[in-house]
Parts: C-alpha cells; sequence; structure tokens
C-alpha cells in the first residue's frame, strides 16, 4: 500500500470573515482603559494552544507599562509533560521576559497555586494600603472566569464568582473585584481582588488560517465559520501529528479528504438525516468537540520556536501598515465623491 502522505499547507479560505471585534469587546476594551490607574496588575490569559496567534495587539497597545503575568490556560490540552512541551514552554517564557509566565490547567491545584503564590508574593513586595487589585484579560474563551474561579476556591474556599461556558461571550461586562487571598497580618499584606472582563477579539485576523486555529480554540462562535471547513483544517493537524491517523482510525484509513472521514464517522456513528444521508456538519461539529475535550491528541496549532513571536510581531507591523493604507485610499475615494457631489 502507498505510503499516506499529509499535506503540507491547507488552502488559504478567501471567503472566511476575518473579524469577530464585537461591541461588548470594543466597550469591555474602553472600560478597561479607564480602570488601569487603580490596577496594580495584569494577568494575560492566553490559550496554550495557539500562543501565537491569541497575541492581541490591543492588549500590547492599552496595557504595555503596567506589570503583568502571562498565563497559558488549558495546558491540559496541548501538553502531556514531555520533556518537548518543557522545552517548548522555556521558548515561551523567553518571549515574555521580563514578564513572568506560567502554564495552567484549571483543574491542577499545583497550577492553580503557582499562580496563587505569584500574586501573594506580588502582593507582600507592593505593600499596597488598599490591597491588591489585578485585571484578568485575554481573548474571548480563554479561560479567564474558569482561572478566577479556582484562584478564589484555593485561596479563600469560596463558592464560583463567575460564570464559565463552552462558547466564547460568556462574560459581558466588567465585574467588581473578587477576593482571592485574605488579608496576611504576618506578611502585614492587605487582601488580593481580581477583577474579570469580557474576552476582547483581535481587530482584524491577518489571514484565514488564524481565524481557523482561532476558531477552533473557540474564540469565536462556532456559527461564524462552516463546521467541515474547520474540521478539514483540523484534520491537516492530526494529519500532522506522528501517527495521527490513530485518533480516527475506529473509522477509516488515512485520509486528506474530510468528506471520506465524515462520512465514515456518519456511518458508524449514525449520524443520517433523512433518507439516510449522511449529516456531515454534525459529526464535524462532534469531531471538534472531541479535539477541544482532549481527545483526539494533545498538540498546538502554532508552531514555537525561539524567533516566531518576533516574526509574528514583524507581520502585525505589515498588516497594520497595509490596512492603514486601505483606509487612505477609501477616505482619498470618500473626499473624491463628496467633492465630486458638491460640484
Ligand atoms: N481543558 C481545560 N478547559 C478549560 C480550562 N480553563 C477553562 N476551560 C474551559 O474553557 C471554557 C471557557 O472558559 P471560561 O472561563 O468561561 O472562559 P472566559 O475566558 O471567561 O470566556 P469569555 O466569557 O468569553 O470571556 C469552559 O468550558 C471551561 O471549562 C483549562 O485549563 N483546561
Amino acid at each position: 500500500m502507498a505510503k499516506f502522505i499529509p499535506r503540507a499547507v491547507f488552502p488559504a479560505q478567501l471567503s472566511l470573515p476575518r473579524s469577530y471585534f464585537l461591541g461588548h469587546h470594543a466597550s469591555g476594551l474602553s472600560k478597561m482603559k479607564t480602570m488601569l490607574s487603580s490596577i496594580d496588575l495584569i494577568i494575560e490569559c492566553r490559550d496554550y494552544r495557539v500562543p501565537l496567534t491569541s497575541r492581541n495587539p490591543l492588549f500590547e497597545q492599552s496595557l504595555a507599562g503596567l506589570e503583568r503575568l502571562v498565563v497559558y490556560t488549558k495546558r491540559d490540552l496541548g501538553s502531556k509533560d514531555r520533556p518537548s512541551d518543557r522545552s517548548r514552554e522555556e521558548i515561551i517564557r523567553r518571549w515574555h521576559a521580563p514578564h513572568h509566565t506560567l502554564f495552567t490547567n484549571h483543574k491542577s491545584k499545583r497550577d492553580v497555586k503557582s499562580v496563587l503564590n505569584f500574586a501573594k508574593d506580588y502582593a507582600a513586595q507592593s505593600q499596597s494600603l488598599l490591597g491588591t487589585r489585578i485585571l484578568v484579560v485575554g481573548m474571548p474563551n480563554v479561560g479567564k472566569s474558569s482561572l478566577l474561579n479556582a484562584l478564589r476556591a484555593e485561596g479563600v474556599h469560596r463558592p464560583k464568582a463567575a460564570f464559565t461556558g463552552a462558547q466564547p461571550g460568556i462574560t459581558r461586562k466588567i465585574a467588581s473585584g473578587v477576593k482571592i487571598v485574605d488579608r496576611d497580618e504576618e506578611r502585614g499584606t492587605e487582601g488580593v481582588y481580581l477583577v474579570d472582563t469580557p474576552g476582547v477579539f483581535i481587530p482584524f485576523v491577518p489571514d484565514s488560517e488564524s481565524m481557523m486555529k482561532l476558531a477552533l480554540v473557540g474564540s469565536v462562535k462556532d456559527t461564524i465559520i462552516t463546521p467541515v471547513t474547520l474540521c478539514d483544517y483540523l484534520l491537516f493537524h492530526i494529519n500532522k501529528q506522528p501517527q495521527g491517523q490513530r485518533f480516527y482510525d475506529e473509522y477509516c484509513g488515512p485520509t486528506n479528504d474530510i468528506v471520506d472521514l465524515l462520512d465514515a464517522v456518519c456511518k458508524k456513528t449514525g449520524r443520517l438525516g433523512k433518507g439516510g444521508i449522511p449529516d456531515l456538519d454534525a459529526a464535524a461539529l462532534w469531531i471538534i468537540q472531541r479535539w477541544r475535550q482532549g481527545n483526539v491528541g494533545t498538540f498546538l496549532l502554532d508552531e514555537v520556536e525561539e524567533d516566531s513571536l518576533a516574526k509574528k510581531m514583524n507581520e502585525e507591523v505589515a498588516v497594520s501598515l497595509s490596512q492603514a493604507k486601505k483606509q487612505r485610499k477609501q477616505e482619498h475615494v470618500a473626499r473624491g465623491k463628496a467633492k465630486h457631489t458638491a460640484a
């Protein structure tokens, strides 16, 4: 039998939307800016599976100058604590230096404690008389509220204070501070409070592949990109993993054809519509959900190398320059039209 060769590239999807910047993202961001003077520390949450694509230039601009802890959430979905995972994390740490970086699974006591200890040490150092206020920011659905709840449970043994959910946009407004560390007389520190914020999406996603990555990790609603396209992109990544096809070999042999895979899944799992027609969308959504739950491999969608962040930042500059050029052109055309109408 011929050796299976996975696709080397995924074709650009020119018709895909590349923005998802909603009203509550914009209002959340402007409210955050007005609060910064009363904030001591920022915790920026990033999804472990997309350490580059989840970089939001809006946070870089708005939060520059403030002390920041970068927390990579959902580590359990991207790492098995192999030596290769640990060396990747070292690279990511170096990207963010001098900011401190931590990697968490919200269900791991050890991971949650590492964030809590950072917050306690920070509070001890800053000796704020009014207590320490920490703003938690990040892309939609990255796990901000889950982290807040886990920190509160671990730190002050109190019940959940924020709603969480598998779709983006559960948190719509900035809440008031939630206590995660009590006043400590011995250390002479006041309490530590976390302020949860709505997820804020990137204003303009540079390419269709980045949009699909953000959709796969759940930063955009599942209705924005068709499930079959998204699942096809996931299949592209699955096939790139060593023995990736073992995640679907109970349905069919190795394939680069998403319809073949979905067809086989529909037949085996009974996802059939009227007249026995395979429900490809339902099968695609099912595979995507299984991946999101960690049942279809533990891998990243971004490639992490020492210089990847620098490259990404250069791309961002190029995109914003070309957008500025486009905007100037549109303004020029609009001015021309206005003159014509006036004449
Ligand atoms: N596997 C795993 N799932 C997580 C982790 N953290 C959060 N989640 C899940 O991710 C989903 C989103 O979590 P939320 O805490 O609601 O995310 P958010 O960033 O507050 O979302 P927005 O309301 O869009 O701002 C939920 O289904 C959580 O259970 C994690 O460390 N590991």
